[in-house]
């Protein structure tokens, strides 16, 4: 079975973070794993506190899996403050694994901020060169390429930008700010595009978390970037298609679709 590690923060309400990283990984049929950067109070309509791990627990974490696990693909989520940053780099740094994939969160979907606005250097500097890819949203995107993005050009010209600051691979995703779902990757030579239509929900609560998690997961089990990318996003598309009315504000995505349409029966009447 392969071996997939998140390293991420925690969302009491289920719908992202490594919570929703767990629920991924175990829908792909991978060994899911998990190193707790920062505990989140929040739900599906806001953040009430964030208490972040000390950076010796997180070293020792990583330090725990990887003394004993071999690890066939990582995905970072939330970092919330410099000192969890370095403290991940540093450990990437000392064992080198590979498929690494970088979701650079700062924000949730209700515009609550997850990361200390000042550590935006640091992550480009310290922790942007060990992705394999990164997976920023549009708004993530301007922050890190400073350009203003209102279309598939824009997409493609930041994506370059990004991709100069040293990561393998970018994946610019267009999520709800573009009129149709449209992502882009930029591996250094040629642009691929990833479209689907745009689903009306207001329930997309972990969707980048999700989609991370699913092209670790695809990456593991051999597939290439691109394949691993399209492959993940059929599957953030179903999830968010028979994405979950729970919570007053913006729903979770739904991980486990097609294990119950192949036959799981939940319905409470038998
Ligand atoms: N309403 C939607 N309909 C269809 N696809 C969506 C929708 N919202 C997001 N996506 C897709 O979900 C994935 C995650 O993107 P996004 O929601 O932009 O990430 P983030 O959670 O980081 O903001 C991308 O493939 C994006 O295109
Ligand atoms: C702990 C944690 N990590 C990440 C997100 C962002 O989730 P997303 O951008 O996928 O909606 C979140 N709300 N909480």
């Amino acid at each position: 079975m392969k071996k997939v590690l998140s390293i991420a923060g925690s969302d009491c309400s289920g719908g992202a973070g490594i919570q929703a990283d767990l629920k991924t990984f175990s829908a792909h049929g991978v060994f899911g794993m998990s190193v707790i950067v920062s505990v989140v109070a929040e739900n599906t309509s806001r953040v009430i506190d964030i208490q972040d791990i000390t950076p010796d627990m997180i070293e020792k974490q990583i330090d725990a899996v990887f003394e004993d696990i071999e690890v066939d693909a990582i995905k970072i989520g939330m970092l919330s403050t410099k000192p969890c940053m370095e403290a991940v780099a540093k450990k990437m740094e000392e064992y080198k694994p590979k498929n690494i994939v970088i979701d650079p969160v700062m924000y949730a979907k209700n515009g609550c901020s997850l990361m200390d606005d000042n550590s935006i250097e640091t992550l480009l500097k310290v922790v942007l060169p060990y992705a394999d890819l990164l997976t920023p949203n549009i708004p993530e995107a301007e922050k890190i390429s400073n350009i203003k993005i209102s279309n598939k050009e824009d997409m493609k010209i930041a994506a370059k930008i990004i991709y100069e600051m040293g990561c393998k691979n970018v994946l610019i995703k267009g999520g709800y700010y573009i009129e149709n779902a449209l992502d882009v990757l930029y591996d250094g030579k040629e642009h691929y595009y990833f479209e689907t239509k745009r689903i009306d929900t207001k329930n997309t609560h972990g969707t980048g978390c999700t989609f991370s998690s699913a092209i670790a997961s695809n990456l593991a089990l051999g597939m290439t970037m691109p394949t691993a990318i399209k492959q993940a996003k059929e599957y953030i598309t179903t999830a968010i298609e028979h994405s979950l009315d729970i919570g007053k504000g913006n729903g979770p995505t739904n991980h486990f679709y097609d294990l119950y349409k192949n036959g799981l029966d939940v319905s409470e009447d038998k």
